[in-house]
């Protein structure tokens, strides 16, 4: 069969649900709960994404098997969710190819999304779909582009046309290490923009901690084998762009309500926060200089408080850039 089975009824599944079904394809949306499904199907709509109205070509189910003979399936959950889906849901689903639209590092294995399908779907080609984008702005179909990564060029190529529509722009990359890692680590970035926010240190602080997150996480991917000019592109740097500077995010949300000490709703996905704590475990394994990364994860666990944490960026030694 050649549809296209989309594996997480949140917000981004749905938008890519939508842009993909109005421009012809034919796609299925599965969530995990039967209510929820009913809940989206019944109000044509899904409160993870409101206000937008889903096409008639756009299905939803709550079974797995609606999309177990779909040739590709795009993996839509939150990234902590994805290990336990794809152990549970893998062994049914006989696509060839899976695309991760996830962005993050497993807690529990500290993997990314490629290497946890490669591990739980033997055969399969993993792809990673990152970049900035927030999902009511390519379900309202607005200009978007995107980075599609993928090892295997042919394959690349394929996935990039199959999933490219007049206002959906992919850019096609061979590394899917540091495309994935460009979107996980941003995120932990964007909580520290938003604490730099919250708590008043200043657009120019912002700057600074943006460029030198960006130092950051190019350290990172790189000790991963991720080549700099994907880091530079649209997944790394595109995205830590939006997520550091727009209202929408919620990562860079989440780090203002900590700025101001203000209740932030649990119910909301941040994927910086179990990225900081995951890939801060990392860092401190490796040996990878990951300062802004170490005092997020500290913030969040309620480690260090963020006036220590300021304090204790702004005095590490001087040195060259
Ligand atoms: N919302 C956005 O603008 C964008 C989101 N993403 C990424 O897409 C991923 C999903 O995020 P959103 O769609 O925004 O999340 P969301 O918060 O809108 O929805 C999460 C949904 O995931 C599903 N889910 C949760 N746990 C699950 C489980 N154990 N098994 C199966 N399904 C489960 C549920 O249907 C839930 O409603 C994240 O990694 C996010 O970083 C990427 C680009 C844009
Ligand atoms: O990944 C995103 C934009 O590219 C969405 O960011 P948030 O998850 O912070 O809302």
């Amino acid at each position: 069969m050649t549809g296209i089975g989309i594996a997480g009824a949140g917000a981004f599944g749905t938008a890519l649900g939508v842009v993909l079904a109005q421009s012809g394809r034919r796609a299925t949306i599965w969530a995990h709960q039967a209510a929820f499904a009913d809940r989206i199907r019944n109000s044509n709509e899904n409160p993870r994404l409101p206000g937008v109205a889903l096409p008639e070509n756009l299905s939803v189910t709550s079974e797995i098997a609606d999309i177990a003979e779909c040739d590709l399936v795009l993996l839509t959950t939150p990234m902590q969710a994805l290990a336990s889906v794809l152990e549970t849901h893998g062994p049914v689903l006989k696509a060839r190819h899976m695309v991760a639209c996830c962005k993050g590092v497993d807690l529990a294995t500290g993997r990314g999304p490629s290497a946890i399908i490669a591990e739980s779907c033997t055969g399969v080609v993993p792809a990673v779909l990152t970049g900035p984008s927030f999902a009511a702005d390519i379900a309202r179909g607005l200009p978007t582009a995107l980075t599609l990564a993928c090892a295997d060029a042919k394959a690349g190529i394929a996935l990039q046309e199959r999933l490219s529509t007049p206002t959906l722009r992919l850019y096609r990359s061979s590394d899917t290490v540091g495309a994935e890692l460009g979107g996980a680590l941003k995120n932990v970035m964007a909580i520290a923009a938003g604490i730099v926010i919250g708590t008043g240190l200043g657009e120019s602080a912002r700057a600074a901690l943006i460029t030198r997150g960006f130092a950051e996480m190019q350290r990172f991917a790189q000790s991963y084998g991720a080549e700099p000019e994907t880091l530079a592109g649209l997944s790394g740097f595109g995205d830590l762009v939006l997520t550091c500077t727009s209202q929408q995010s919620r990562n860079f949300g989440y780090g203002v309500a900590l700025g101001r000490n203000a209740w932030f709703d649990p119910e909301i996905t941040v994927e910086g926060a179990a990225t900081a704590r995951a890939v801060a475990a990392i860092a401190r394994a490796r040996g990878i200089d990951m300062p802004v990364t170490q005092s997020v994860a500290q913030v969040i666990d309620g480690h260090r408080s963020i006036e220590e944490a300021v304090k204790i960026l702004l005095s590490r030694p001087l040195k060259e850039e």
